[in-house]
């Protein structure tokens, strides 16, 4: 009696709330007022059907006592049964599920009805208190419920043996029994057969793209072995295969959208992708119809970590958007150092692709930091698309070209900073360091009272001063000790002697000239003096020439 009433709650519940809020279409729009969707359902046959349903039958119960067939005209709500389903399949991004449990609802519904005939049947036989005569003898009728424990249950759980075969069936004992048994392995044979194959069609769809994603696995695999390929790249394909279930649970996700009209794909592909692609700076600045273009045109491609994705001096055929990962552009002989390193919705390859540098070959090496998702955009189809915008082709050019002009000038100062540290190395003299015969000559004008030299020796005392300052800051002058040393030597000296004498040669003083060598040719103090400030931290080539001179 409970579940009855509160199937009846349901029911009203249905009728008033719930179908005359759903929306319908009209000439192609759909209606969604409130008004129109409850005069809609009004009109329709399901609201006739949905009152014979509810109309309460049972109040003849007064008069007959409580005999559910009364109740049969609840049979009239199975539409809702299927219009529920329906809703659930289309509403599911997984109706497997949903198509199992309708099947399995099919199925106890009719062991349901079965079970009531069963009863029905029993009661009919006294439950089995009436005996029955056979070979002379006199039997109670095992076949009958009993009526014994629940009655719902066990009538169940007997029905439910007969229909699937499964149980040790007590033998039926007359006509009706008889008849009733051969209903029930007919239907366990048909109508169950059939219910269980759609539930077995149902799974194996559900798990058919897996299994094919493991077929073509274990193809490649089994490639991989008998190419003798090594364990190690054979493990890299493994990771590939698996990475890429784990990210889009097909290994070709265009097929899964190739059947939907062109306008519909593209719709799909850019809000799928629509995060990576607001990121492209290209885009960003581009007509919004070259993104709508371009986005079928983009192939998702998965790298593994360590995957070199393009080699220096490769032909660019192909440019790359970063839609998830780090990749990092790399130089040196083995590609270990590290210039920069891109992420999502950077796009790189464009500079061979649109031959910017002059000629179509990769200007960087690319390698894949960790598991990487990558658009791919081919070159026929970059040109097929892009001819169409030369604004966005004038855009693309000119930031390659920036960042090619960039990454010259880089290439040239890691150059100059090599060429200056052998340099270095090679003199082992301070590049800082003021010429000693430009000290000596300033020490003896002033003892000649010369003021534009006394201003001299000055600064030349001020920059060895900031000289030795600096050399503290930079450790790749190697000069810093004999710096000092001689520093030292020349301060101790005592000059009053050579002012006396104004015949002695400020050379002699210095020690023997190299004779092919003009002292004072490369000198240039206006050049030395303020340079080092300049300059700032590095000395430049034309100093340690002058000084090596010397
Ligand atoms: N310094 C850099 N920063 C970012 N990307 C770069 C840099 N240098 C080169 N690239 C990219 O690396 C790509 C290598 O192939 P391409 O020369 O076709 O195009 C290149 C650029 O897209």
């Amino acid at each position: 009696m409970i579940a009855d009433y509160t199937s009846d709650f349901v029911y009203l519940v249905d009728m008033f709330l719930i179908k005359p809020r759903l929306r319908f279409t009209r000439g192609g729009i759909q209606v969604k007022s409130l008004s129109e969707t409850y005069y809609h359902y009004l009109m329709t046959r399901t609201f006739k059907l949905d009152i014979i349903s509810v109309l309460p039958t049972d109040i003849v119960y007064i008069f007959t006592g409580n005999k559910p067939i009364l109740r049969l005209n609840r049979v009239f709500r199975i539409h809702s049964f299927w219009l529920l389903f329906d809703m659930l399949d289309n509403s599911f991004a997984n109706p497997y599920a949903i198509r199992i449990a309708r099947t399995l609802s099919y199925m106890i519904y009719i062991i349901h009805c079965n079970s009531c005939v069963y009863y029905k049947l029993s009661a009919m036989q006294a439950f089995g208190q009436i005996a029955y005569l056979e070979n002379g003898k006199w039997y109670l009728n095992k076949w009958v419920y009993n009526n014994q424990g629940n009655a719902y249950i066990r009538c169940f759980y007997f029905t439910a043996a007969v229909a699937t075969s499964t149980g040790n069936n007590p033998a039926p004992t007359n006509v009706i029994e008889y008849i009733y048994m051969t209903c029930s392995w007919m239907m366990g044979v048909f109508v169950f057969a059939l219910l269980l194959g759609q539930i077995r069609d149902i799974v194996s769809n559900a798990n058919r793209n897996r299994e094919e994603f493991q077929r073509k696995m274990d193809q490649a695999l089994g490639e991989c072995k008998k190419l003798g390929l090594r364990q190690e790249t054979t493990n890299r394909v493994r990771d590939w295969f698996i990475y890429t279930w784990q990210q889009q649970k097909t290994l070709d996700e265009k097929k899964l959208i190739e059947k939907l009209p062109l306008k519909l794909q593209t719709d799909l592909a850019l809000s799928v992708h629509y995060t990576t692609l607001s990121k492209v700076q290209l885009f960003q600045d581009c007509d919004r119809a070259l993104l709508r273009d371009l986005v079928l045109k983009l192939r998702p491609v998965i790298f593994l970590p360590g995957d070199m994705i393009c080699l220096k001096g490769d032909v660019g055929k192909e440019m790359y958007i970063i839609n998830q990962g780090i990749l990092q552009v790399v130089g040196g002989d083995h590609n270990e150092k590290v210039f920069t390193e891109l992420s999502q919705g950077a796009v790189f390859g464009e500079i061979s692709l649109l031959a910017i540098g002059g000629n179509n070959r990769r200007t960087a090496s690319i390698r894949a930091k960790g598991y990487c998702t990558l658009f791919v955009l081919a070159k026929e189809d970059l040109n097929d698309v892009i001819r169409y915008y030369p604004q966005a082709q004038a855009i693309l050019k000119r930031k390659a070209a920036a960042m090619l002009k960039n990454d010259k000038k880089s290439d040239e100062k890691t150059e100059k900073i090599k060429q200056q540290a052998e340099l270095e190395d090679r003199c082992k003299i301070n590049p800082r360091q003021v010429p000693k015969l430009i000290t000596l000559i300033a020490n003896m004008e002033e003892m000649n009272e010369n003021k534009g030299v006394r201003d001299l020796k000055k600064a030349i005392e001020e920059e060895t001063d900031k000289s030795r300052r600096q050399s503290i800051y930079y450790p790749w002058s190697t000069l810093q000790r004999d710096d000092d040393d001689e520093e030292d030597e020349w301060m101790d000296e005592d000059l009053s002697d050579i002012g006396e004498d104004s015949d002695i040669e400020p050379v002699n003083r210095e020690g023997p000239m190299d004779d092919d060598v003009d002292p004072m040719e490369d000198i240039d103090l206006s050049a030395e003096v303020p340079h080092s400030d300049e300059e700032g931290d590095r000395p430049g080539t034309s100093g340690t020439r002058k000084l090596h001179a010397e």
